[in-house]
């Protein structure tokens, strides 16, 4: 239909006349009705429904989309899906209505447009459904409110723990790729903190207000991902699964979204990632419309993307694409002078028995934990802190509470605690420093001794004299 101004009053449907009359002999509590055609476009508005919206009856209404008129009608949702909406609440001002929408059909059982009616109802009998209506209301909100704040980033820069050389340089790095706005790729081991770091780009970027969507790629099964990550578009499958929902990039608009094992995504769904860097858009599954998105994207790998790239498993167009801010965190063992406070962090996270005023650890236990390679990272440390703590007959976390606590593997290494005069302080360090590269370099002496600056024979003769041989 086009548009027309309307020159004459137009009539009721014929379909519509005898519901109406009906409904007319509820008096007062019927406010009206309106019908549109299969393209939303209003046919006919009664006189109360006019009086309701505030506009004149023979205003040029006719034509225009329903929404222009009723700007949350959801009579185009009645055409588009066939569909009723029996009972409906709909407010106007300080009022509510209770609504009824019914798709309008021909013979043959095609739609020909919707009718939408209009109620008052004061009785009684109506009451409970409006107060239940208001109640599930104040709950959506309430829901709503601590969905936005689950969205938002938990942790920031302050909460990666740190203060040595490479901890600082990293934290400059991260404060520098917050005020950019594309995509960062932050590389390193299991559990050296990527996901805080992530946290705390968003933080500090100027999408702080928007939501963190979290993915762990590696965490959900192929065939879920594209829903995962794309949503799912009205009637997309014809099986049990078939209510539309969004998809992570479309609830990370405005924000960051954090990709967690980028390494693991699978192919198909590495193009459609690609598409939607480049475009800013994507198709929901099962629909041919795109959507259009404003999302920052970081993603975080354990694994060697570039071997990956090799062995044609990761594209390296996305890899290219990701990759222009990368972060390296190094792992735990490379920053072992920040192991004392990162202990101390994490020890004030471990709940405590009620007497106690907090967890103390002391240096000695501060000193075994710098002998070991923590291949599981930072958090490693925290569970073999939490084994600990869990053993502690008091608030005292001691040398041998940590030897116990550590893997069995960790405690083969006979290097006393760091104990004594002076020169045996020093032998202690030396030995520990030896023990630490080799373990770090997987047992090659050269590159041991190249990571202590030694040559090599120098580090032959420490490893005899500390009787490492
Ligand atoms: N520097 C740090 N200071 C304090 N806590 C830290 C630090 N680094 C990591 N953590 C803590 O260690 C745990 C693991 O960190 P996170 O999940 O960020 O690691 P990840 O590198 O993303 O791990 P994965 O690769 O397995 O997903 C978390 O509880 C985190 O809060």
């Amino acid at each position: 239909m086009t548009r027309t101004a309307m020159s004459h009053k137009p009539s009721v449907p014929k379909s519509v006349a005898t519901v109406l009359g009906a409904f007319n002999s509820l008096g007062e509590s019927f406010k009206g009705a309106i019908t549109v055609d299969a393209n939303a476009r209003i046919t006919w508005i009664d006189d109360r429904y006019c009086e309701l919206l505030g506009i004149a009856p023979d205003a040029a209404f006719v034509g225009q989309p329903v929404e222009q008129v009723i700007p949350h009608s959801l009579l185009r949702r009645v055409v588009e899906t066939g569909r009723p909406i029996l009972i409906d609440i709909m407010a106007f001002d300080d009022k509510q209505f209770v609504v009824c929408r019914l798709p309008l059909r021909n013979e043959h059982g095609e739609i020909q447009g919707a009718v939408g009616f209009v109620f008052y109802e004061e009785i009684d009998y109506l009451a409970p459904i409006l107060e239940k209506f208001e109640t599930m209301q104040r709950q959506l909100s309430r829901a709503q409110a601590a969905l936005t704040r689950e969205r938002q980033a938990k942790y920031s820069l302050s909460s990666f723990v740190g203060a040595s050389e490479v901890v600082r340089d990293l934290k400059t790095m991260v404060r520098r790729y917050a005020l950019r706005d594309g995509a960062a790729l932050i590389l390193g081991e299991t559990g050296t903190g990527k996901e805080l770091l992530a946290h705390a780009i968003h933080q500090q970027s100027d999408r702080a207000d928007g939501p963190f969507v979290a993915v762990n790629v590696a965490a959900i099964p192929e065939a879920l991902l594209e829903a995962e990550f794309f949503g799912v578009a009205p009637g997309a499958f014809t099986g049990a699964d078939r209510k539309p929902r969004k998809g992570k990039f479309e609830l990370a608009h405005g924000g960051t979204l954090f990709l967690d094992e980028i390494g693991d995504m699978p192919a198909a769904l590495q193009a459609k990632l690609l598409r939607a860097l480049q475009e800013g858009e994507f198709e929901p599954l099962g629909s041919n419309t795109v959507k259009k998105v404003d999302v920052r994207i970081i993603a975080a790998t354990s694994q060697p993307l570039e071997q990956k790239i090799e062995d044609k498993s990761f594209r390296a167009d996305l890899y290219y694409r990701i990759a222009v801010l990368a972060i390296h965190v190094p792992p735990l063992r490379d920053r072992l002078d920040d192991i004392g406070l990162i202990a101390e962090a994490l020890l004030e996270t471990i709940p405590r028995p009620r007497d106690q005023h907090g967890w103390v650890i002391t240096p000695e236990a501060i000193a075994q934990l710098t002998r070991y390679r923590w291949p599981g990272n930072v958090r490693e440390l925290r569970n073999v802190l939490e084994r600990a703590a869990a053993m502690a007959p008091s608030e005292l976390i001691d040398v041998g509470l940590v030897a116990r606590s550590l893997p069995r593997s960790a405690n083969t290494d006979p290097t006393p605690p760091i104990s004594g005069d002076l020169s045996e302080r020093i032998a202690a360090a030396e030995r520990s420093a030896l023990v630490e590269a080799l373990a770090t370099e997987d047992g090659s002496k050269t590159a041991a001794a190249r990571r202590l600056g030694v040559s090599r024979s120098q580090f032959y003769e420490k490893l005899k004299r500390h009787g490492l041989d």
